[in-house]
């Protein structure tokens, strides 16, 4: 008998054999949309330790390659550069156990009304494997992420300063004048007038420098970080801490070193012709060494044919783009600022300006404190309230031993390649011979 079936637009799937078919197929295709949508929101964040990972990190922006890999979530806030605060938030070196637990202890310290935000904050950053979450796969959803205001909020928390990377790190409260690491580095050349340069800077009020050198990030490195902010002097909150040490400039591990406390830190170079450097330095050793060759045999390992013995730490310092290109595999050209070591005897206060304005001081230090000293060829201190100017020390300006023409004629040529590179890196033309 034949069948008669209801008329109507479903009645011909309802009979047919393609019906389930195609009511399967829907399905998946509808789960199919469902996940790439769902993708399209979820970051898988990769292990740190992933070779991959490693690979694509080192190809990218020097300045990110140490970081954690759950920095890749910054993607999701737009440009990394705009998330330095972030980043800081992210990085294991930075953000210890310590760190942690002050943070939350005062986020929970907070008023009622402001703990509803906090939280989100807080359970953001857990998301993020800030808080004790493992670190393997986690994935994040785009809405849940904390957005550039939350975190500089997070900073804002009473007791601490804002902004720059070091500052994740301290924990002081306001207005208390305490040790703070540096934010300003003269990181050389010896011999090129770094004390000088340090004493000038501490006559503004808004300085505070160490004394001696501290020579934390080339020997004692493994003192830890505590040990160096302990040897800082104490600052109040409108002052900067800097320190110097010259050997930095040269000591290879140093730059990583330095990127690994602070990303953001300022770095100051005074530079002057490498081969008057070069005799000063010799100066200094022979000083204090009666039995020292001349300079001339020391300079050139072999007197016939003239080649300069680039061994010799005193010549080896004087190639400063080899030293600066290690300095620029972690820190951009805008962090450097360069001192004219020649200029600063003759013209002080205008490279002090110079220096004023990078580090963001006001033009405090100015042709008032400072007096040439025609006897020793050097501009001394000027204080203000004080009779007497202030002269470095003796052996600051040590009478330089006469050189063969021919042989720092010989330096010239050698070095002129270098300079050359080197004026290129910095942007800046020195003018030596
Ligand atoms: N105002 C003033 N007073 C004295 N000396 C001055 C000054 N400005 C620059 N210089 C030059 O500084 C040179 C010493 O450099 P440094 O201070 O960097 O030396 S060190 O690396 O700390 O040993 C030192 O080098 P020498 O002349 O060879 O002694 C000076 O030329």
């Amino acid at each position: 008998m034949r069948k008669v079936y209801p008329r109507g637009p479903l009645s011909y799937f309802r009979r047919s054999k393609f019906c389930s078919i195609l009511f399967t197929l829907s399905f998946i295709l509808l789960c199919f949309v469902f996940l790439i949508y769902e993708n399209g929101n979820v970051v898988e964040i990769p292990s740190y330790e992933s070779p991959a990972n490693q690979e694509k990190y080192s190809e990218q922006d020097l300045s990110y390659r140490k970081l954690p890999t759950e920095l890749n979530a910054l993607d999701f806030f737009g440009s990394r550069r705009h998330n330095r605060n972030l980043q800081h938030l992210y990085s294991k070196d930075l953000f210890d156990e310590k760190r942690k637990k002050d943070l939350t202890t005062m986020i929970y310290k907070k008023g009622r009304n402001q703990m509803k935000s906090e939280r989100k904050v807080v359970s953001n950053l857990q998301q993020r494997g800030l808080f004790n979450v493992p670190k393997k796969t986690i994935a994040a959803k785009v809405g849940d992420t904390p957005s550039s205001q939350e975190v500089t909020d997070y900073y804002n928390f009473e007791g601490y300063r804002t902004t720059s990377s070091d500052d994740s790190v301290e924990s002081e409260q306001i207005g208390v004048p305490c040790k703070k690491l540096p934010k300003v580095i003269i990181i050389g050349v010896k011999k090129c007038g770094t004390r000088a340069l340090l004493e000038f800077l501490r006559i503004h009020p808004e300085v505070k420098a160490t004394g001696p050198e501290p020579h934390f990030f080339d020997r004692y490195y493994d003192h830890g970080l505590e040990w160096y902010r302990d040897l800082m002097p104490e600052t109040n909150d409108e002052q900067t801490t800097i320190e110097k040490t010259p050997r930095y400039f040269v000591t290879k591990e140093v730059p990583k070193r330095v990127f690994n406390m602070s990303r953001d830190v300022k770095l100051v170079l005074i530079v002057r012709d490498p081969v008057t450097r070069a005799i000063s330095d010799y100066t200094q050793v022979a000083s204090k060494r009666a039995s020292m060759k001349p300079f001339e045999q020391m300079a050139l390992s072999n007197n016939h044919t003239g080649l300069v013995d680039t061994s010799w730490p005193v010549i080896k310092i004087g190639i400063y783009a080899k030293h600066l290109e290690e300095w620029l595999r972690y820190f951009p050209l805008e962090q450097f600022h360069f001192v004219n070591g020649e200029n600063i005897v003759k013209n002080p206060s205008e490279e002090m300006f110079k220096l004023q304005d990078f580090l963001g001081l006001r033009r405090y230090i100015n042709d008032s404190h400072f007096y040439m000293n025609d006897t020793r060829g050097f501009p001394c201190i000027q204080k203000t309230g004080s009779k007497y100017p202030h002269c470095l020390v003796g052996t600051k300006g040590r009478k330089h031993p006469y050189v063969d023409p021919n042989v720092i004629k010989r330096l010239q040529d050698f070095y002129r390649p270098f300079n050359k590179k080197f004026y290129q890196m910095t942007n800046i033309d020195f003018g030596w011979p």
